[in-house]
């Protein structure tokens, strides 16, 4: 945009900012390029569909195209590995010569000590080659996966979107993803070690004494059992301890948005003692979780050693008899140790494994999700006119038992006013939704510049109308972003133009950014009928052939809105306009008025003509008065 480069001479003006050096662009720099990103997304798109109750394919597949890179990270994360299988036998044949000692005893130790550091040492290059190998992977398939998630979300349906809540959604693009990014993590890794760990000491035991093997055996599956008894209640009181804190999480979140309420009506000492309920909880909950941890902790470690003990009595009682050599009881020791460690820890991460699938499968809500925007794109629209033709359009809610709408016909010629009027939940909004294409209709069809809309590329169409909603939405950015959003090419005078049409300009001209004031997150900052203004204003810039007002102007004063509709109504003689308003006296001016009643066009007809009939607009308006 062409503001932008202006906009951060200013920001380095202000800061007093130096030139940066140029710099090694980081891996977080590195975007995927958006050919790429679109077929990943594609690839996401089939898997979520034809395996959709099998979570491990899915997560398989996220690794489509990086096998080579995996099978990399696999040599470095071996090599990284063995310094644990090694340093035992090295130690078993130290301490072998150190208590048989002959001649070749100190060579032995020197060169077991020599090949026991070859392998520590080369384990901090691999430790961090295979770190890098795969974190590439991963934070790759973290960010093209939430890259997937956002481009579906902008594809589904805006029914979608009112019906799931915006902080599910959120929470799927964010925890769901690190849910699966730290299971491909302990995937990969602890299972790798896991099955690396358990081979080699399984043939190396299988070689060296059978009979240690069945030992193994026998006691590594009895002690894991037996220690992951006491982890049960452990487990138990962690998990209470953790939905207690994501009750009160969501009780913290609620107490803050409440706070302006509770405050207008001097409710806070109920609110702290309502927070106070959960506060005391958690006391309560982390306490027991303390004292239970601390006793099964000790449990814990007692039935450990005992087991270490065992398997030293059984490989001592092995090394007296001349079966096995001293050096060997260390090293059976050593591999007990890790058996038993190795198996606890996949089983304790087991919890988090399962968390991670149901990510998996969550994400699928998503990404599965068929209520996609339709886009048929079948006739070119060209330039837009304006022309709109609704014609016997019947509409009905899906979770709704009778029609919405029935039989709405509306012929609108290119550049003529509508306004749409009737009591709350007559369905004029719906009827301005069917307009801009994010509801189709049951039946009937609705015509722009004579094209049925389901044959219309909707984003072309889109691209030249425009939405004034009834809430505004503004963004975290500068005024300037807000009024040009998506925009390339917009002129400082084509901004100043709007601004000083939608009335603004004297607001403006007393910040001393003008319109390079940044805006706080939803445009906090700015009063109702300033953010409505600005709304406004993003309209008119775009020189839309068909603009759509729904409630425009509630939050302005009568006067402001007089001014913002003589602005405006020369720019308007240029686009049809389609306006809903309940102040009957904002209307006055559209060249035809329908007005409805529970989904039906009663009447229709200019203001003048509408008062004279005195019908259902006339009832309306004599409400008002
Ligand atoms: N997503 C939805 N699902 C089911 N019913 C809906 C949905 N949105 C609106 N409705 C229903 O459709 C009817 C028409 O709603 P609509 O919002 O079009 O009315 P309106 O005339 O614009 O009302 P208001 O003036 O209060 O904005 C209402 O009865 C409403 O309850």
């Amino acid at each position: 945009m062409l503001f932008h480069k202006k906009e951060k001479a200013l920001e380095g003006q202000l800061a007093g900012a130096k030139p940066e050096k140029p710099r090694k662009v980081r891996w977080s720099e590195r975007r995927e390029p958006s050919e790429a990103g679109l077929e990943r997304f594609q690839d996401y798109l089939q898997t979520y569909s034809t395996n959709k109750d099998h979570p491990i394919k899915i997560l398989c597949s996220f690794y489509k195209g990086k096998q080579k890179k995996l099978v990399e990270t696999g040599f470095f994360l071996i090599l990284q590995r063995s310094p644990i299988w090694i340093i035992p036998i090295a130690t078993s044949n130290i301490i072998n010569a150190a208590t048989n000692p002959d001649a070749g005893s100190l060579e032995i130790i020197l060169l077991n000590v020599m090949v026991a550091l070859l392998f520590i040492m080369q384990n901090a290059g691999t430790n961090y080659l295979a770190t890098v190998a795969f974190a590439s992977v991963n934070r790759g398939i973290e960010g093209s996966l939430r890259n997937a998630m956002v481009r579906k979300l902008q594809q589904l349906s805006i029914m979608f979107h009112k019906e799931v809540q915006s902080g599910r959604l959120q929470s799927k693009i964010m925890r769901d993803v690190e849910n699966v990014t730290e299971l491909l993590n302990q995937i990969f890794r602890t299972l790798f070690f896991f099955v690396l760990d358990i081979s080699v000491i399984i043939v190396i035991t299988l070689r060296k004494s059978p009979m240690v093997f069945l030992f193994f055996l026998v006691v590594v599956p009895f002690a894991v059992l037996t220690m992951r008894a006491f982890k049960k209640p452990v487990r138990e009181k962690n998990q209470e301890f953790r939905s207690e804190m994501e009750n009160t999480q969501g009780a913290v979140a609620e107490m803050l948005e409440m706070i302006p309420v509770a405050r207008a009506h001097g409710l806070q000492e109920v609110e702290i003692s309502k927070m106070n309920t959960y506060l005391n909880r958690i006391v309560d909950r982390g306490y027991n979780l303390d004292l239970i941890n601390a006793l099964f902790g000790a449990v814990n470690w007692v039935v450990f050693q005992s087991f270490q003990m065992i398997c030293l009595a059984f490989t001592a009682y092995l090394a007296v008899k001349g079966k096995i050599s001293v050096g060997e009881v260390v090293l059976y020791q050593t591999y007990f140790t890790s058996l038993v460690g190795q198996i606890s820890t996949l089983i304790n991460i087991y919890p988090q494994i399962s968390k991670g699938l149901e990510s998996v499968k969550s994400i699928g809500d998503i990404m599965g999700n068929s209520h996609v925007e339709e886009n048929n794109s079948i006739v070119p629209l060209g330039e837009l006119k304006g022309a709109v033709k609704f014609v016997n359009v019947d509409f009905k809610y899906p979770d709704s038992d009778k029609n919405t709408l029935s039989d709405f016909t509306l012929d609108v010629k290119p550049g003529e006013s509508i306004a749409l009027v009737g009591e709350s939940g007559a369905g004029k909004s719906t009827v301005l939704n069917l307009l801009i294409g994010f509801i189709p209709p049951v039946s009937g069809k609705i015509l722009i510049d004579g094209i049925n809309m389901v044959n219309l590329d909707i984003n072309e169409y889109r691209h030249q109308i425009a939405v004034v909603p009834q809430n505004t939405i503004l963004f975290s950015g500068t005024i300037l972003d807000n009024i040009a959003y998506g925009l390339e090419h917009v002129t400082e005078k084509e901004v100043m133009e709007v601004i000083k049409d939608v009335g603004l300009e004297d607001m403006i001209e007393k910040l001393p950014d003008g319109i390079y004031t940044q805006l706080g997150e939803h445009g906090d900052k700015l009063s109702g009928g300033q953010r409505q203004r600005i709304s406004i204003a993003r309209a008119l810039i775009r020189k839309p052939k068909i603009i759509v007002f729904d409630e425009a102007t509630s939050a302005l004063d009568s006067a402001s809105e007089k001014k913002v509709q003589e602005a405006t109504s020369n720019m308007m003689k240029n686009c049809t306009t389609f306006l809903v308003a309940h102040r009957l006296s904002t209307i006055r001016n559209a060249d035809r008025i329908v007005a409805m009643r529970d989904g039906k066009i009663v009447e229709v007809g200019s203001y003048d003509e509408l008062m004279e009939k005195k019908g259902y607009f006339y009832e309306l308006k004599a409400l008002q008065s």
